[in-house]
């Protein structure tokens, strides 16, 4: 089981196998996301093998479908990035397929994989994970010690089961299975849907179209004054490469640029991207969530991350990228 050091016939001390064989294997689980897109571009780009599978091959909240993949595909490594995710608006309005599908993706492909043999996995949460009121910027000891943004409890928890069931192969079974805990995304592939997308671009959209139409107005959700932090899907990708490389631990790793600014401040910003100039208001019958999401980023920083892609380039390019597609 696994590939961890060990005493050799000849009684000579072997070397622990690599985190990540060169020229590895690697199933990346949702593939054609905004996460899974930017990692396989990445992967590919570094000399990995990226072995992917659609939806429509492989749904994977199957267990036994899944099992079976992994069994027969056997790769070195799983990045399970596939998931149900969403918005503010999606998540508060479809709690059980955001509790249901995740639990169940998670369940097919941790166990799965450990059924199949893959020595490593990184699993994906997210930075909603963490105590609605956490002392900022969050640390990664943070998890478990308070309640969670009513708006996507459903979908933490299943994150925190996610969390839980890794360190659980690691502990009962020695598995070389470690957690990222992504800050909000953005990037090209990303959803643009004005109800059930994030709010970076939901406002790529809102504004574009309201420039389009030479609205005087744009209403964006909530009161505008919630931090949050953005990085970017490329970013994103260096990050959970380097982990898979470098990292080995039983504690997840928070993945983020170490700088928030406001709802109100993000649509000046995305204003500017896209030439809108009118007005901007807030409707305040819509959620705020949870007022402030800032990652508390020194483990991964330790490691040798830093971000690349400032925000307003981000943004340009992702507008770019939207504008093409
Ligand atoms: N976006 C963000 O801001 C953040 C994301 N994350 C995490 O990063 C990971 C990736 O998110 P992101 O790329 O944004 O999400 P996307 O919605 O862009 O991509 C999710 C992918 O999962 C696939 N998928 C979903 N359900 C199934 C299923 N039942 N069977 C097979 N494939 C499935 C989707 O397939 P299809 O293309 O067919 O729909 C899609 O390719 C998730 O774990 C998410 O929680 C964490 C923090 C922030
Ligand atoms: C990644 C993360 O994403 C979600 O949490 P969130 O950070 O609250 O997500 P959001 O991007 O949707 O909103 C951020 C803020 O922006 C405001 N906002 C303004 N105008 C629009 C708007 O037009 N659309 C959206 N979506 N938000 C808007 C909105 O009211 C809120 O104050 C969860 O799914 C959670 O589970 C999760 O993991």
């Amino acid at each position: 089981m696994g590939a961890a050091g060990g005493l050799a016939e000849s009684g000579s001390v072997t070397a622990p196998a690599p985190l990540l064989p060169p020229a590895a294997r690697i199933f990346v689980a949702g593939h054609r996301g905004l996460v899974g897109s930017a990692l396989t571009r990445r992967l590919t780009a570094e000399g990995y093998q990226v072995l992917t599978r659609t939806r429509a091959e492989l749904d994977l909240r199957d267990a036994e479908a899944t099992g079976a993949y992994l069994r027969e595909s056997r790769p070195d490594a799983v990045v399970l990035a596939a998931a149900r995710v969403g918005g503010i608006m999606a998540n508060a309005r479809h709690p059980v397929p955001f509790l249901e599908d995740n639990l169940r993706i998670q369940l097919s492909v941790i166990a799965g994989a450990h059924a199949a043999d893959v020595d490593r996995l990184l699993f994906l949460g997210s930075s909603c994970i963490y105590p609605k009121h956490a002392a900022q910027p969050i640390t990664e000891d943070a998890l478990l010690t308070g309640a969670l943004e009513p708006t996507n409890e459903p979908y933490a928890l299943a994150k925190i089961a996610g969390i839980t069931q890794v360190r659980g192969y690691r502990k009962q079974f020695g598995r070389r299975y470690i957690c990222a805990m992504p800050t909000n995304l953005y990037g090209p592939g990303d959803n643009f849907d004005p109800e059930t997308s994030h709010v970076l671009p939901a406002l790529i959209r809102r504004f574009h179209e309201a420039r389009a139409a030479g609205a005087p107005e744009v209403v964006l959700w909530g009161s505008g004054t919630p931090r949050r932090e953005f990085l970017h899907s490329d970013d994103l990708a260096r990050a959970c490469l380097l982990l898979l490389r470098r990292y080995d631990g039983d504690s997840p790793v928070n993945v983020g640029c170490g700088e928030d600014l406001t709802i109100a401040e993000l649509a000046a910003e995305v204003a500017a991207a896209t030439g809108y100039t009118g007005r901007v208001g807030w409707d305040t019958t819509r959620p705020d969530g949870t007022p402030r999401k800032l990652l508390d980023v020194s483990r991964l920083t330790a490691l040798g991350f830093a971000p690349a892609v400032p925000l307003a380039r981000g943004i340009r390019d992702t507008y770019a990228w939207w504008l093409d597609h």
